[in-house]
């Protein structure tokens, strides 16, 4: 079964295609990879998959149902999450907490304050159950997350995305800004999540997508260069190329 996959997917801006043809397809359960050179569309691709934009021409598919036309919320209801920017966190909120209000409000159940105190409990264990999957210890769980390091805020955001129960999580940069020692770890806990979350990972950090991904997609010039599994991707020679090209004019 799919999880999510493109057809011919294509994205003009006036006479210049930034995506020209991508057929991309993610097996339930994958551990994927789009990588690229600057300029390769990759902002543009995961654009087009979250809703963010119109595709010129070609389709989306989440779950084998065309999403092409829907807007951002209805791919989201559909089981489409990605991470929530670093600014939505509640900095004097801990994890613990705002995982319990992220799955409460899931099930509609914010405001609710006459709610059984045994329903409470039963939503703020499952937080933990979260939280721990993504390997937060209890210490973390607690604490107020401003005082937490860089990296586990950012699992906090996958947290907050997987608190949807998505069927696909989209990380675009995910380790973005945090300090190499801590990036290695955001993408580990990402890998070991349970398989019924299938993973599209967008990041320039090359150790990390040979570290994460069981499978590659390299993007050159809006168009698939080639796909396979990392250790074909590593010594494909277009590959060294593209990115060498990158590495000699930029
Ligand atoms: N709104 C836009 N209008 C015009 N051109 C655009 C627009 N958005 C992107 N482009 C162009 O499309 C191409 C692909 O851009 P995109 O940002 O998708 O690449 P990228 O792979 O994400 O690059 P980077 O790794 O540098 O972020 C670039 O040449 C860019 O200039």
């Amino acid at each position: 079964m799919t999880a999510l996959s493109t057809e011919a997917l294509t994205r003009d801006f006036g006479g210049f295609r930034a995506v020209a043809g991508v057929d991309l397809a993610l097996a339930e359960g994958a551990r994927h990879a789009v990588i690229g050179p600057n300029g390769a569309g990759k902002t543009t691709l995961v654009n087009l998959l979250t809703g963010a934009l119109r595709p010129t021409a070609g389709r989306v598919l989440l779950g084998g149902e065309e999403v092409t036309a829907l807007p951002m919320h209805a791919r989201v209801k559909r089981g489409l999450a990605r991470t929530f920017q670093i600014n939505q966190l509640f900095p004097e909120f801990t994890p613990e907490q705002a995982v319990t209000l992220a799955l409460l409000e899931r099930e509609g159940l914010t405001g609710r304050w006459w709610r059984p105190v045994a329903a409470h409990a039963a939503v703020r264990a499952e937080a933990r159950a979260l939280l721990d999957s993504l390997r937060f210890t209890a210490t973390e769980m607690r604490a107020e997350t401003h005082s937490l390091p860089y990296g586990r805020q950012r699992l906090l955001e996958i947290a907050l995305a997987l608190a949807l129960k998505p069927r696909v999580l989209l990380l675009d940069e995910p380790a973005a800004g945090v300090p190499p020692g801590e990036s290695r770890a955001v993408l580990d806990a990402v890998a070991a999540l349970p398989r019924d979350v299938t993973v599209l990972l967008i990041e320039h950090d090359m150790d990390l997508v040979f570290r994460f991904a069981e499978r590659i997609t390299v993007l050159a010039q809006g168009a698939v260069l080639v796909e396979g599994p990392p250790a074909e991707i590593a010594r494909d020679p277009r590959v060294r190329e593209v990115y060498l090209g990158e590495a000699a004019h930029g």
